[in-house]
């Protein structure tokens, strides 16, 4: 059986639990293959301490069944790859903010350099029949520059975000060269059909790219790639024995004592303007005041992950949150009651079961979003007795394979608070419908579907002999 190597920006050990989905979702799937993982250490090099651009220390230790291989970058590179253009421009760009990104000419020079350097580390530890599988808008021109190395390898590229309309995408300069890159996957990977849609159409029009049949390839460049959709999933088994551990047992319990007299509104994020927060806490306003009855009762659990904090978006968010919070208690808190409890921390993911299950309501409202895990997380938790309702934006991955959750636009504050008010007194008849239909889908396309669908499709695709011109980008 052939290793399997995975590349991404960010590495975990998949022994201990990490924020952010991607990081979950390889850890469950590296520890039931074992292989390969790739990509940074999460440190960096200042210059005074030797750290050059196109320069790394490269680190590997065995956890588990699974061998990491790490690369601490320098100042310089961190700030243009990283900051700069993977989470200056791709980010808010592949999140339809425009209003966001900065087009800083510099960038992208570091984002290439990077990509160059990760394929010069991974070319010599790779075997011939290595299956290697990237991951996320860090590396789209990983594959073009191992390909330029003479890699032969079958290799995988699945975009954790959302790829966006082709006159959204156009406002990168030079973007035709990030599709191109694309094209010297095998087998491209998105969240969802709408994503899947984008690409196509931006293929079409603007690579001049020709469908061969209907299993989503095309041919352009010279080269061949499939492109489908593949919605990543969670390990509902891990995470319904997370719900029944003890440490989950405990938070739940705390939880149901605390706040016997109210019901519990849920919110679980990386501090992240896409996620919608501001616009949440609105709607919870909203809530308070156009339906009094939840005065004295409703709480919302605001838990705000740290999240890229040398973006200056990132900071911007942090203050119109506290604000926000500040405003919201400040007008409808009592003596003995606080509307919201906002907590700026990361929250160990064992913990947060017990969490999730004492509450009434999930809300999960992004602007825009890839897929959202703790949407599925929350439905997971839930006792299917006695199940809360997920209150979901339409603008999240997520929302097409649950049709059943409270469907929301994050931007209507009304029409969000009136679901939240649905939500909240819901018969329990109907929160059980919705739960078993949302669990099915869960339980069906869980990560190993994800895994397992996305492999196979991999060793199935048309393999290319490459090392040719067109790979230079
Ligand atoms: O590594 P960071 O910069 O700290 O950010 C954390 C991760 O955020 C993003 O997650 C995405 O992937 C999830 C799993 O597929 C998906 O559910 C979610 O909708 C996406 O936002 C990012 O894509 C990762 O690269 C980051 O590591
Ligand atoms: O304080 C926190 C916040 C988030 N998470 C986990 O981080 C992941 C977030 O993934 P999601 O797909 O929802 O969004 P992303 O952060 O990847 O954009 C989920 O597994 C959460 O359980 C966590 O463990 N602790």
């Amino acid at each position: 059986m052939s290793r399997l190597v995975v590349v991404s920006n960010r590495v975990a050990d998949p022994r201990k639990t990490a924020a952010g989905g991607l990081a979950v979702a390889l850890a469950d799937v590296l520890n039931s293959t074992g292989g390969m993982w790739f990509g940074w250490s999460g440190k960096v090099i200042e210059a005074a301490d030797g750290g050059k651009p196109g320069e790394a220390r490269q680190h590997t230790q065995q956890a588990g069944p699974v061998k990491l291989v790490t690369l601490d970058l320098s100042r310089e590179d961190h700030d243009a790859f990283y900051v700069g253009y993977s989470n200056g421009v791709l980010w808010p760009v592949f999140h339809y903010r425009l209003d966001l990104a900065d087009f800083d000419a510099g960038y992208v020079a570091g984002y290439r350099r990077v990509n160059q350097l990760f394929a010069r580390k991974l070319k010599p530890l790779l075997q011939p029949d290595d299956v290697v599988w990237v991951h996320d808008y860090h590396l789209i021109p990983l594959a073009a520059e191992l390909r330029a190395l003479g890699c032969g390898h079958r290799i995988g590229y699945f975009l954790h975000i959302p790829l966006p309309p082709s006159l959204i995408m156009a406002a990168i300069p030079g973007h035709d060269w990030l599709i191109r890159a694309l094209f010297a996957y095998d087998l491209v990977g998105f969240q969802s059909r709408g994503d899947l849609r984008h690409f196509d159409r931006y293929v079409e029009a603007e690579a001049g790219a020709q469908r061969l049949g209907d299993d989503g390839r095309w041919r352009a460049f010279n080269r061949t790639v499939q492109a489908c959709a593949f919605p990543i999933g969670i390990d509902v088994e891990e995470f319904q024995a997370l719900t029944d551990a003890p440490e989950a047992r405990e938070m739940f319990e705390r939880m149901r004592k605390e706040y016997s007299r109210r019901k519990l509104l849920v919110g679980v994020d990386r501090l992240d303007y896409s996620k919608g927060l501001p616009q949440r806490l609105k709607a919870f306003r909203e809530l308070l005041k156009s339906y009094p009855e939840h005065r004295d009762s409703a709480t919302l659990i605001q838990i705000a992950s740290p999240s890229r904090e040398d973006v200056t978006a990132y900071t911007d968010i942090l203050h119109e949150l506290e604000s926000l919070c500040g405003s919201i208690n400040g007008n409808f808190g009592e003596l003995d009651w606080m509307p919201v409890r906002y907590i700026h921390r990361t929250v160990a993911r064992p913990r947060l079961p017990g969490l999730y299950r004492a509450s009434r309501v999930g809300v999960v409202t992004p602007l825009r979003d890839g897929m959202n895990l703790v949407a599925k997380e929350f439905i997971a938790a839930q006792d299917p007795a006695d199940p809360g309702v997920l209150v979901l934006s339409r603008f999240a991955g997520v929302a097409e394979q649950l049709p059943d959750a409270l469907l929301v636009n994050p931007y209507d504050i009304e029409g969000t608070a009136n679901a939240i008010h649905l939500a909240l007194t819901m018969p329990v008849e109907e929160r059980r419908v919705r739960h078993q239909s949302q669990m099915a889908v869960i339980k069906k396309y869980d990560v190993h579907w994800w895994c397992q669908s996305f492999l196979d499709t991999l060793a199935k695709a048309e393999a290319e002999v490459t090392g040719t011109p067109w790979l230079r980008l």
